[in-house]
C-alpha cells in the first residue's frame, strides 16, 4: 500500500534499450558543489584527478544538476541545499515541499493551532509550562528563527502563560558569531512577552555540536549535555542571561560549540528545568539531529544514558521524524510523505542494494534516501554498513574521516559481486568544510577524490556502470561574498568564512564499462535537480521510471 492507502503497483517497466544486470556504483560526495576556481574553493585547489577526468566527460557524461531551493522543495530560491532534502529529492525521485515550507504554510494559515499536536500540548498551558527547545538561527536547514517567533506569539495567544526556551546556537548553517544576534532578537520578543503578562525567558542554551544535536547516534553524551540543563537545570555554566552566556563562552569555544549553560535567578535556581505537568516541543523540522532527544523524550524504557530524571510531560516534535519508528507520537505539523522511493520499487523488482557510509553520514544514504524512513525495506535484498565515526573531535583534525574505509566497503561490495546497486555518502567535503577550516577542507577534498577513484576502479573491474554526484555545495565556496562574488571582510578586516552550504549547482558524472553504447545526458532538461537522478539511475538498472518520477537526464542514441 502507498501512503495515500491506494494499492501501488511496484513492477517496473523494462527499459526499451538499456540491459539489466549491470553492477552500478551510487556515490554521492557530500557537500561538493560547483564554483569558479580561486583560493577559496578547496575543490579546486585540492588535488581531485579523479573527479577532473570525469569533468572532462562534458557535455555527454558530466553536467551540473540544481541542488538548492525550489529544486529540493525548499521555499525560495535562496534557500540553500542542505543532506535531508538533498537525499530525499535524490532517492525519491520527485519533488516534495519539505518540512521549512510545510512549517511556513501551517504557520500562515494557523492550521497548526488547530492539529492534534498543539491541542495536545495545550492541554499543560494552564498549569504547566511549555518548554521549547531547538536551534536558533535563520539557517533554514534544521528550525527557522522566524518560525520560533511565530510560534512563541500563537502560543502565547492561545493560552502558555510561562515559556521556557532552550536554545541551540548555530555557526553551521549560518556565520560563526551570529549566534549574539539571534540571542538579542529572541530576548526582546521574550521582553515583549514579558510585557503582556506572559513569563517568558531562555532557560538553557549550549552550541548545537556540543550540546543537543548529535545524529545516527554518533555520540550519546551530546544528547545527555543537553538533557542535563534543559530537564535538570544542572550544567557547568550559569548565568543571569543569555546574551551574556553566549558572549562569554564565545571567548573559549566558537557558536557550533558553545559548552551547556542554564541560566538562574538571583538564588542562583535554574529558571527552567523540565518538571512533571510541562509540555516540550522541540522546534526544529529537520529530522536527523533531533531524533535522539526525542527518543530520550519519548521512550520510557530508554537506555543510552542515565536520564536521572524522567518528567512526565507532554512532548510534541514541530514534525514527526521518523515515519517508520512513528517518532515523535505527537506532532505540530505533518512531515512530507515521500512514498514510493526508488529504493522501494528497485528492490521490488530484483535490484539487491549495498548502502554504506560512516556514522555521521550513515542516515543519510539510508533513513533520507528511502524518504526519512529507518530501517530495510527488505533485508534479504539490502544490506546497509555503518562504519563508526570518529566522535568527540572537529573534523578539520582528522579531515580525511573515513573516506577510504568507505571507499574499501563499496569496493568489496561491487567485486563480491552479490549486489547490483551500491550507494556510498562520501562525507569529507561537507563536514569539513563546516569547520571553516580551508586548508583541512583541501586534505578532505583530496580524500573523498581518493575514495571515488577506489570504487570506479572496482566498477571498471566488474564491467559495470559508475554515477557520481553530491547533495549539495560546500566545499568549493569557504567564504562569504557581496553579489559580485567578492570576498567579505568583517569590521576588524578579517576574512569572512562560510561554515555553511552554498546554493550552487552540484555535478553528475556518468561512465564505466558496463555504460551502453549511445548513453549520455540529454539536453532537453536543462534545469535538472536531483531529483531527476533516481529516473536515470532506474535506466541505468534497466528499468523506466513511474510517470510521476522527474525526468531522467540521460538519453540513448544510435551512433
Ligand atoms: O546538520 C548539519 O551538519 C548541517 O546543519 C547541515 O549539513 P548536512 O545537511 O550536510 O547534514
Ligand atoms: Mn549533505
Ligand atoms: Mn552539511
Amino acid at each position: 500500500m502507498g501512503s495515500s492507502g491506494q494499492q501501488v503497483s511496484w513492477k517496473l517497466a523494462d527499459h526499451p534499450t538499456l540491459p539489466k544486470g549491470k553492477t552500478l556504483a551510487l556515490i554521492v560526495l557530500d557537500g561538493w558543489g560547483e564554483y569558479k576556481p580561486d583560493e577559496y574553493n578547496c575543490i579546486h585547489v585540492a588535488q581531485t584527478p579523479t573527479m577532473d577526468s570525469l569533468k572532462q566527460g562534458a557535455p555527454e557524461k558530466w553536467r551540473l544538476i540544481r541542488a538548492h531551493g525550489k529544486a529540493v522543495g525548499l521555499p525560495t530560491e535562496d534557500d540553500m541545499g542542505n543532506s535531508e532534502v538533498g537525499h530525499n529529492a535524490l532517492g525519491a525521485g520527485r519533488i516534495f515541499a519539505q518540512g521549512a515550507k510545510l512549517v511556513d504554510i501551517a504557520l500562515a494559515s494557523g492550521k497548526i493551532y488547530e492539529g492534534e499536536g498543539f491541542k495536545y500540548i495545550s492541554e499543560c498551558f494552564e498549569k504547566g509550562t511549555l518548554h521549547l527547545i531547538g536551534l536558533l538561527s535563520d539557517g533554514g536547514v534544521h528550525s527557522r528563527l522566524d518560525q520560533l517567533q511565530l510560534l512563541l506569539k500563537g502560543a502565547s495567544e492561545r493560552g502558555a502563560k510561562r515559556i521556557r526556551v532552550h536554545i541551540l546556537t548555530d555557526g553551521r548553517d549560518v556565520l560563526d558569531g551570529s549566534s549574539v544576534g539571534f540571542v538579542e532578537t529572541l530576548e526582546s520578543d521574550l521582553a515583549k512577552l514579558r510585557e503582556n503578562g506572559v513569563d517568558a525567558r531562555i532557560a538553557s542554551g549550549g552550541g548545537r555540536m556540543y550540546v543537543t544535536m548529535d545524529r545516527y547516534e554518533n555520540d550519546w553524551d551530546v544528547v545527555k549535555r543537553g538533557w542535563d540543563a534543559q530537564v535538570r537545570g544542572e550544567a557547568p555554566h550559569k548565568f543571569a542571561n543569555a546574551v551574556e552566556a553566549v558572549k562569554k563562552l564565545r571567548e573559549n569555544a566558537n557558536d557550533q560549540y558553545l559548552p551547556p549553560f542554564v541560566i538562574v535567578d538571583e538564588n542562583e535556581k535554574a529558571v527552567g528545568p523540565i518538571e512533571d505537568g510541562d509540555a516540550v516541543v522541540t522546534f526544529n523540522f529537520r529530522a536527523d539531529r533531533m531524533v535522539m532527544l526525542a527518543k530520550a523524550l519519548e521512550h520510557q524504557d530508554f537506555d543510552k544514558f542515565d536520564r536521572i530524571k524522567v518528567p512526565k510531560i507532554r512532548y510534541a516534535g514541530m514534525l514527526q521524524y521518523d515515519g517508520e519508528l512513528k517518532l515523535p507520537g505527537h506532532y505540530l505539523v505533518s512531515p512530507p510523505e515521500i512514498d514510493r522511493t526508488s529504493g522501494e520499487y528497485l528492490v521490488h523488482n530484483g535490484v539487491r542494494t549495498f548502502a554504506c557510509s560512516e556514522t555521521v553520514k550513515f542516515g543519510h544514504v539510508t533513513f533520507f534516501w528511502n524518504g526519512n524512513r529507518s530501517g530495510y525495506f527488505n533485508p534479504e535484498m539490502e544490506e546497509y554498513a555503518e562504519i563508526p565515526s570518529d566522535v568527540g573531535i572537529t573534523f578539520n583534525v582528522q579531515p580525511k574521516m573515513k573516506a577510504l574505509e568507505i571507499g574499501e566497503k563499496a569496493r568489496d561490495a561491487i567485486l563480491s559481486r552479490k549486489f547490483d546497486q551500491v550507494r556510498v555518502n562520501i562525507p569529507n567535503g561537507d563536514m569539513v568544510g563546516h569547520t571553516g577550516d580551508i586548508q583541512a577542507t583541501v586534505v578532505a577534498c583530496k580524500a573523498a577524490d581518493e575514495a571515488v577513484k577506489m570504487i570506479i576502479d572496482a566498477i571498471e573491474q566488474v564491467g559495470g556502470i559508475y554515477v557520481v554526484t553530491a547533495d549539495h555545495g560546500n566545499a568549493e565556496d569557504m567564504v562569504k561574498r557581496n553579489k559580485s562574488g567578492q570576498p567579505l571582510y568583517d569590521k576588524s578586516g578579517k576574512l569572512q568564512i562560510l561554515t555553511s552550504h552554498t546554493c550552487q549547482p552540484v555535478p553528475i558524472a556518468i561512465g564505466g564499462p558496463g555504460l551502453a553504447a549511445g548513453v549520455r545526458f540529454r539536453n532537453d532538461v536543462p534545469d535538472g535537480g536531483l531529483a531527476n537522478v533516481a529516473a536515470t539511475v532506474m535506466n541505468l538498472h534497466g528499468y523506466v521510471a513511474p510517470n510521476d518520477y522527474e525526468p531522467t537526464l540521460i538519453e540513448v542514441v544510435n551512433n
